[in-house]
């Protein structure tokens, strides 16, 4: 299976609009690629909190056409990665009319909707995504012809139940578009890696380069197999990082060392000790 992973320079000297027809001509490039995926909020950028609201779309607005005709184009699966959502009424099950959403989108070969994933864990503390949007609340697992894709943004990879729970629903790919800034640029590769090792799962993992609201990005974008193996990492600046894997490894690494097996769930708390 050949994956491409558009590690989008975000910077902002470049229009929204501009930058959406550059990543499209990206994708369109892309053909014979199985999988291509994109960055999370490129259309913005991650850290530009103002840009948010300005930029929101619905669902199917803008980024979603452009996206969809450049799936179809390119022949491939398309994760589109993220764009700041304004829900609109009947848009999800726990969406609020006007709410923003950090909302990843997927496309089939065909450029037909393949599944909406709202970022679950925002990032921010009390300011930023964490108090101008909403939280999602359903996780979100792909069927692929050769894989099942488990799909989580940025923030989200701190969290390892969150993965954990995807696994147990079926995810062998873990695909995680992300706007990383460089200063915690280590905790990046070495969560993508703990995620692919306790998972015994590949982790494709897109961030973005470039400079954006005074945050340098950390790029890096990086393919790690089920055993933890680094397969393929980008540098800082603006790339296409294209990877060749065998999603059979899944299976096979899950069976020769099937440490998910000896997972014990539901143990007592601890009991008061003086
Ligand atoms: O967790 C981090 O260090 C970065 C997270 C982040 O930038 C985001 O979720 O947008």
């Amino acid at each position: 299976m050949r994956a491409s992973l558009i590690q989008i320079a975000v910077n902002e000297d470049e229009s929204v609009d501009s930058r959406r027809q550059r990543v499209a001509a990206l994708v369109r490039e892309q053909a014979g690629a199985d999988l291509v995926v994109l960055p999370e909020l490129w259309t913005t950028g991650a850290f530009a909190f103002e840009e948010f609201g300005r930029e929101a779309e619905p669902l199917q607005g803008p980024t979603y056409e452009t996206m969809a005709k450049a799936a179809s184009d390119a022949g491939v699966w398309l994760h589109a990665g993220s764009i700041p959502e304004r829900a609109v009424s009947g848009s999800g099950s726990a969406a609020q009319d006007g709410t923003l959403y950090n909302t990843s989108l997927l496309f089939s070969p065909s450029g037909e909707p393949a599944a909406a994933y709202r970022k679950i864990h925002r990032f921010g503390f009390d300011k930023g995504e964490a108090v101008l949007m909403g939280a999602g609340q359903e996780l979100v697992t792909v069927r692929l012809p050769e894989t099942t894709l488990g799909v989580a943004t940025c923030y989200d990879l701190r969290f390892p139940e969150l993965f954990r729970s995807l696994v147990d629903a079926g995810a062998e790919t873990l695909v995680i578009p992300a706007g990383w800034p460089e200063r915690r640029r280590a905790h990046w590769t070495l969560l993508a890696q703990a995620r692919a090792v306790e998972n015994q799962a590949f982790v494709l993992a897109c961030g973005t380069a470039g400079t954006h609201a005074g945050v340098p990005q950390a790029g890096h974008s990086i393919v790690v197999d089920p055993w933890g193996e680094v397969l393929a990492e980008a540098g800082p600046g603006e790339e296409v990082l294209t990877v060749d894997f065998d999603p059979a490894k899944v299976a096979a690494t899950r069976e020769q060392f099937p440490v998910l097996k000896d997972r014990v769930l539901g143990l007592q708390p601890p009991r008061h000790q003086g």
